[in-house]
């Protein structure tokens, strides 16, 4: 379905956000391998996380949804997870298939993981690789790509894994197949990626020569995961841009997840100048939260480079319109991770911002863009390429537009964040 983005007078008002994605994911799964009963509340409703709950009861985990956002995970441990009779279809998300796989891995299971066409042309070779060395049997297709056709013969061998990339994904689903093993296996983290894994496991991290080990075995305990999951500060930041951007705007955003190894985008628009206040610093269970209000600022332009990138990964296409408003050239660089997303998400906005008349130039790894306070985007039908924040950041930048554009399929949006139009009408009425 596309959608009609008029340019807004002014954004104002106080948002709901949806629950984060990642931690979603994770409370299910940890759930599942938790023997016992968890309570989760504020579950996402997003499309991702429940490819994860549908994969989590096709392995005969018993996950009861009594409204109101609640999740009621009946945990079967680590050794209670039964063949499944069909596919693994993790959809579009690629935390699934990448975190799932660590634990079909592990838990010995036959299974058969699928996802939808995007999801299918990204590459698995990474969790493929350090699996295969801990002793798992992977069928891939062109041994890089799903569906993937895992089997087991043996119990699975502790590894030692320095992180050639710097991929939460691939951090989680080497540390969730080290839990099924006796010998603790080690990951080594040069550069921090979310560290959700870690702490909602509670396992342990020993820093080292300005590296992160760490470890996971079979004698971790699974702890319950009964908490309420954070705001998702994913979705906070494209308001945070929107807010900052738009001359007459104040939004405020209650009850969003904190946790430092995700928020690089609160970082770069401070420094960029984007008027910005935290209040309500508290907990969620091991996540920090807060409220956010941004109000409308002039922003300067920023350098982002490959060390922040894992922090702000899924926040450059919405910071890359940030940049568009900034007073001088921004340059993002060392982000060549954003061409294995939901789509090539560095081409993506190569697109959006040529429809859009901006001033921009495409690396292999980064761009360039020459931002302007007074910028006005011409009116177009941005394409989505069927990527939730592709088709958000679109709608941003729609926004600030003398005339009405279009977001094509942008009812991709309901991937991470399900009342995204909704919200925006909230902001503009
Ligand atoms: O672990 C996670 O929940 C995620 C990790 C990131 O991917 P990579 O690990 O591939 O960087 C991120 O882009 C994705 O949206 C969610
Ligand atoms: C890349 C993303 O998710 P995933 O890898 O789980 O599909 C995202 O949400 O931006």
């Amino acid at each position: 379905m596309d959608y009609t983005v008029q340019p807004a007078a002014s954004l104002h008002g106080i948002l709901q956000l949806p629950a984060d994605k990642s931690i979603s994911h994770r409370a299910a799964m940890f759930a599942a391998l938790h023997q016992g009963r968890s309570t989760i509340t504020n579950f996402s409703e997003a499309a991702d996380p429940h490819s994860t709950l549908d994969c989590m009861r096709e392995l005969g985990v018993e996950i009861e949804e009594p409204g109101n956002h609640t999740l009621i995970v009946h945990g079967v441990g680590r050794d209670g997870l039964q063949t499944p009779s069909g596919d693994l279809d993790c959809g579009n998300s690629g935390t699934t298939m990448r975190l799932l796989s660590g634990i079909i891995a592990g838990s010995g299971v036959s299974a058969r993981l699928t996802g939808d066409e995007s999801l299918s042309v990204r590459t698995m070779k990474r969790i493929i690789e350090p699996l295969r060395a801990m002793g798992a049997h992977i069928e891939a297709r062109e041994d890089d790509f799903a569906p993937l056709n895992f089997r087991r013969d043996a119990e699975l061998k502790p590894l030692h894994f320095p992180l050639p990339i710097p991929s939460a994904q691939l951090k989680s689903c080497v540390l969730l197949a080290g839990l099924f093993g006796d010998g603790p296996t080690e990951v080594i983290e040069t550069l921090p990626s979310r560290d959700h894994t870690e702490r909602l496991l509670n396992l342990a991290i020993e820093e080292k020569e300005k590296k992160r080990i760490i470890r996971s075995s079979r004698k971790d305990v699974v702890p319950g995961q009964s908490y309420r999951v954070p705001n998702d500060f994913s979705a906070a930041a494209f308001w945070l841009v929107a807010g900052a951007i738009h001359p007459e705007a104040e939004i405020s955003l209650p009850g969003v997840g904190l946790n430092p190894t995700r928020t690089g985008a609160l970082g770069i628009l401070q420094q960029m100048g984007a008027d910005m206040e935290i209040t309500n610093n508290d907990h969620e269970g091991a996540e920090p939260v807060a409220d956010i209000r941004v109000k409308s600022s002039p922003l300067k332009p920023v350098k982002i480079t490959g060390e922040v990138v894992p922090n702000c990964i899924d926040e450059i296409p919405i910071l890359a319109i940030a940049m568009l408003f900034a007073d001088g050239v921004s340059r993002v660089s060392g982000a060549e991770e954003l061409r294995h997303k939901e789509t090539d998400r560095l081409n993506a906005l190569a697109e959006m911002l040529e429809s859009a008349g901006a001033d921009f130039e495409e690396y292999k790894d980064g761009f360039t863009i020459k931002g302007d306070p007074d910028f006005r985007p011409d009116p177009a039908a941005f394409s989505s390429f069927h990527d939730h924040r592709i088709a958000m950041a679109a709608a941003v930048l729609a926004l600030m537009g003398p005339d009405s554009s279009t977001v094509l399929n942008g009812h991709c949006t309901a991937i991470s964040y399900p009342g995204f139009w909704e919200d925006l009408s909230l902001l503009t009425n």
